[in-house]
């Protein structure tokens, strides 16, 4: 990189994976290779059992502060990125004061339970059909319409002039870009929009009957763009030059893309904070059988929708964290693969992970986490071992149920994420599911799919599948033809999962 000048011609293209667990900017070369990374972790705010919020301002700066440390360690200048692609959490979201520029609240993250109640309350009116039938999604505390209602409804208490105040609505995409802009961009783009039951899934505009119902005011909402195209610029000062923002999406869909998911049937699972199985359906709005839900893949300029169905299990590499900091039973995430492997089997112990309640395919807001089976000779290497085989049994329900609604059964799956770097779960997975699992040398393919996006927006790219295809597999796991142990297990599992549901409060 030493040795470039200001005439250069942008070579790098800049994408922002911007997590639950963290925030990332990555850059990527005219080849597809990833050249340089940073990373923050990102605290996790616990007010309340089952709430779960983030510092929008510690978003912001953190975005601000591994963009700067990529370029500075890649030795490069702003002028040098052609392009800028956002990934982001999807759901989680907030409402700011766009004359001070600050959150009026801690954003609400998408696991957080604390509007539970109104979405019982509203299926016990009958709602959820018609809400399904709009949305594609499920009426459940996971998505942003109850949470923006509760923040309205809990905000106008403390202070009764908000509601004659502007004030700007947001999921993290639409936050960190009116920033990354100086303010001037209020957008998001259809793949987060889909997530918020505001969206019209087959008109693809917020859908009024729904603001009014969640009471949302429409002038809160950001413009909805197509996920891949240029929407503008950032502020100049903050990089020395302005990069152009040419890709936005939910980070599921960013993965999807990276994948090169996108034709009907192809799918792949990211195991992060939690695992989320999404399976393109072409340019048909695909309705499960299974409570799978109907979203957005993403949107080009002139082409049509890309929908898909999606599987979203709550929690994964989050009882990893768990186990870490909640418990202390583990110094890292990554020594949980060697003690699992310790053991020839979890000792009869199973583990619910419902932190957050059960998303696919039970949606059951109040089912709570569990350990099963605890006897004597129960020890730490149990503990975890049962929690990283129950990750893997929660995608295999959802590889079941996605396989019976498109008629196939999967052949490979492929797979990225923080948490598919450990083998024992990426090899009992293979196990369970008895087909062979597929893990590229990227995990983050959730940034790489940001990154392909803004480069084929702008033309820095033109062929995807080239750009598919040339990201390196770093190893396939076969399923163990010895051994179904996997699968009894996966049996049992379910019973414990039965027992989980419907815990009362
Ligand atoms: N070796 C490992 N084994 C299991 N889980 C891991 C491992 N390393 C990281 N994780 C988990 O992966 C998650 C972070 O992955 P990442 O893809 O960055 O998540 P996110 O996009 O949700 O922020 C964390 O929840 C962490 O606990
Ligand atoms: O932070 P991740 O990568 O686990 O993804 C969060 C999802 O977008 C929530 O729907």
């Amino acid at each position: 990189m030493t040795g470039s000048t200001s005439s250069d011609p942008p070579f790098t293209i800049m994408a922002l994976d911007l997590g639950t667990t963290g925030n990332r900017a990555l850059l990527f070369d005219r080849s597809g290779q990833m050249l340089a990374q940073a990373y923050r972790e990102l605290p996790q705010i616990y007010p309340q059992p089952g709430w779960l919020e983030h510092d929008p301002q510690r978003i912001w700066q953190d975005t601000l502060s591994v963009m700067r440390a990529v370029m500075q360690e890649a030795g490069i200048r702003a002028e040098q990125v052609a392009a800028l692609g956002l990934a982001v959490q999807r759901e989680t979201c907030l409402l700011w004061d766009p004359t001070t520029g600050k959150p009026l609240h801690n954003a609400i993250v998408w696991q957080d339970r604390r509007t539970a109640p109104l979405c019982q309350e509203l299926i016990d009116q009958g709602q959820e059909p018609d809400i399904r039938q709009r949305t594609g999604l499920v009426l459940d505390a996971y998505f942003s319409a109850t949470k923006l209602a509760w923040l309205r409804e809990h905000l106008s208490a403390q202070d009764p002039g908000l509601l004659s105040r502007r004030i700007l609505a947001g999921t993290i995409d639409s936050w960190v870009i009116w920033n990354l802009s100086g303010g001037s961009l209020h957008i998001t783009d259809d793949s987060n929009a889909s997530r918020t039951l505001l969206y019209n899934l087959q008109e693809r505009r917020w859908d009024p009957t729904l603001c009014e119902r969640f009471g949302i005011p429409m002038q809160w909402l950001p413009d909805i763009c197509p996920s891949l195209g240029r929407v503008g610029y950032t502020a100049p000062d903050l990089f020395g030059a302005a990069i152009p923002i040419a890709a936005i999406l939910g980070d599921q869909q960013a993965a999807l893309l990276a994948h090169g998911c996108d034709r009907p049937g192809l799918m792949k699972c990211t195991y992060g904070t939690g695992s989320f199985l999404v399976a393109h359906t072409g340019s048909t709005i695909a309705r499960s059988q299974h409570r799978l839900l109907s979203t957005l893949a993403w949107t080009s300029p002139n082409q049509p929708a890309g929908y898909a169905l999606e599987g979203s299990m709550f929690t994964s590499g989050a009882c990893i964290q768990w186990l870490r900091d909640g418990l202390g039973i583990i110094h890292s995430a990554d020594e949980t693969a060697s003690l699992a492997q310790q053991l020839p089997d979890s000792g009869g112990l199973y583990f619910v992970p419902a932190l957050s309640g059960l998303g696919a395919p039970h949606w059951d807001m109040s089912a709570r986490g569990a350990f099963f089976g605890i006897t004597g000779g129960i020890r730490r290497e149990h503990l975890v071992r049962a929690v990283l085989e129950s990750i893997a049994y929660q995608v295999k329900e959802v590889v079941d149920a996605v396989a019976e609604d498109l008629g196939s059964p999967l052949q490979r799956l492929k797979v990225d994420g923080g948490a598919c770097r450990n083998d024992f779960l990426m090899q009992w997975q293979a196990n369970v599911l008895g087909i062979p699992v597929e893990r590229p040398q990227l995990l983050d393919a959730t940034a790489q799919g940001a990154a392909f996006a803004a480069g084929l927006a702008v033309g820095f790219w033109e062929d995807y599948l080239a750009l598919v295809a040339a990201r390196p597999v770093d190893r396939v796991f076969q399923p163990d033809p010895e051994s179904d142990l996997a699968q009894t297990c996966f049996r049992t599992w379910q019973e414990a999962v039965a027992r989980a549901k419907q815990w009362p409060e």
